[in-house]
């Protein structure tokens, strides 16, 4: 099989479908990433996948290449994970990554074959590149099914072998016993399979997602309400969790949602249901929206009080710069977009994060960053934890206090324990919490 797109997605399906016992070609338009791939070195931090990857190349199952026409005489399955990001200035989805490995790929399937998107895309374009597909192909035996994927970044790979749930939309019984050879481990460990046809497979994956957002932002309102009354929102969290019905995962407020998919698949999402003229059913994504980007700005406004009215001239260190932990991307991250404003605001800001400095100075090159935590914090008037590394919540406050100027923390991600911070003589503040 082949997978077009060797990103976070890409690279991961390719490495765990070699573990699954296939032979499988990874296909690149990025040849700097191919040639790294080839070595067995992952070009981004994803925990357990560089192994997996060593292993595989070194065996031989696992090649890559930026050929698609190499792709094409190889796989009787293709995948398609390239990226879907946002259009620039828009809210809607940019499809040209999907429609190019198409136009590249369809040219060259001269025999049966199954096409298999996997990126998430709005409701609709699996119709349209099904139709593209049958227009270009040389064959009349080549299909197209959508797969969308919803592993998480920092569990890839273990979501990937062992997903909670398969679902795959096909236009063909064909396509489907295909589908069932490839997913043959997962469901015979009882992995759910559950077939459908194109659209609900591609709404099942935005649906998914809008349903997370919402419950972040849902939490991170009732942490503005707290905030207004003094009311704790992590006992709260804790207390409505316990209800079966509502859950306590992905109920913990703080700065809020970003990376790669939540803030994107939303806004696209809207932007899709505007074109269908049903804008109004998903319009609450609208408020999901800004309840998560107003969690940003109160991060600065609550670093700007600590400080006394103004970061102009001030020294903070930041704590985190990836959109969650366990990750090197920082794709819409709000730790970063804090540490922007505040350096815009006139502070001098120095970041640490145990895996993202790199992508982060990629994307942000003017703030200062640093080798440890204690280095991001010498001589700081405020640190700021903005994404919940176990290395930062794992931490004694005295590895911090003789270097900080002044022995102020906030908590942007209510992962510390405010009782050993302030009983060690730190003024400790968080978002939703007295
Ligand atoms: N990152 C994640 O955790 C998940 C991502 N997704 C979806 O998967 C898709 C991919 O996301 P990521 O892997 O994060 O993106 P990414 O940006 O890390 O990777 C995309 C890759 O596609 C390559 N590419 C672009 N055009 C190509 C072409 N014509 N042929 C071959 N390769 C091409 C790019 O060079 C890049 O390496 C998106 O639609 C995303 O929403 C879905 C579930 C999880
Ligand atoms: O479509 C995708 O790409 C993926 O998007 C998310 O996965 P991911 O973006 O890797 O990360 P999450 O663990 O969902 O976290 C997203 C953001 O929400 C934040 N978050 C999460 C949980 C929570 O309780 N509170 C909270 O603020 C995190 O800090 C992070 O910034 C989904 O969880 C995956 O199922 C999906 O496949």
């Amino acid at each position: 099989m082949t997978v077009f797109g060797t990103g976070y997605l890409g690279a991961t399906h390719a490495a765990c479908m070699a573990e699954l016992g296939f032979e499988v070609l990874g296909v690149d338009v990025d040849e700097a990433k191919v040639a790294s791939l080839r070595e067995g070195r992952v070009p981004f931090y994803e925990p357990d996948l560089e192994p997996l990857l060593q292993k595989h190349v070194a065996s031989g199952a696992l090649r890559f290449t930026t050929s698609a026409e190499e792709a094409a005489a190889f796989g009787d399955v293709h995948f398609v994970c390239v990226g879907t990001p946002q259009r620039k200035g828009e809210h809607a989805a940019d499809l040209r990554f999907v429609d190019s490995v198409i136009e590249s790929l369809a040219p060259h399937l001269d025999r049966e074959a199954l096409v298999v998107g996997k990126s998430t895309v709005p409701v609709g374009t699996a119709q349209r590149l099904a139709a593209r597909l049958a227009e270009l192909a040389p064959s009349d035996q080549v299909e197209l099914a959508w797969n969308p994927e919803f592993l998480r970044e920092g569990f890839a790979v273990e979501d990937t072998l062992r997903p909670d749930r398969l679902v795959v939309g096909v236009a063909s019984e064909r396509a489907e016993k295909v589908l069932r050879e490839v997913y043959a481990t997962a469901i015979a460990a009882g992995t759910p399979f559950l077939v459908t046809d194109f659209p609900t497979a591609e709404l099942v994956k935005v649906a998914a997602n809008s349903f997370l957002a919402t419950k972040i932002s849902f939490i991170n309102a009732m942490a503005e309400i707290c905030e207004a009354t003094g009311a704790d929102v992590t006992m709260l969290a804790d207390a409505i969790g316990h209800d079966a019905r509502i859950g306590r995962r992905f109920l913990n407020a703080g700065l809020g949602f970003g990376g790669g998919c939540l803030p994107k698949d939303i806004r696209a999402f809207m932007a899709r249901a505007g074109e269908l003229g049903v804008d109004q059913a998903v319009t609450f994504l609208r408020e999901v929206d800004a309840i998560n980007m107003r969690r940003r700005g109160r991060v600065v406004d609550l670093a700007r009080e600590v400080l006394g009215g103004s970061v102009l001239g001030t020294r903070i260190g930041v704590l985190g710069a990836a959109f969650k932990p366990n990750s090197d991307d920082v794709r819409d991250s709000p730790a970063l977009n804090v540490a922007g404003q505040l350096q815009l605001q006139g502070a001098a800001v120095t970041v640490y994060d145990p895996k993202a400095n790199g992508t982060a100075r990629a994307v942000f090159p003017t703030l200062g960053y640093a080798e440890s935590a204690v280095e991001a914090a010498t001589g700081a008037d405020v640190v700021l934890l903005l994404t919940e590394w176990a290395e930062f919540t794992q931490m004694d406050p005295s590895a911090l206090e003789g270097v900080v100027a002044q022995r102020r923390i906030i908590d942007a991600r209510n992962a510390l324990d405010p009782a050993r911070w302030r009983d060690a003589g730190w003024t400790y503040r968080s978002l939703g919490r007295p």
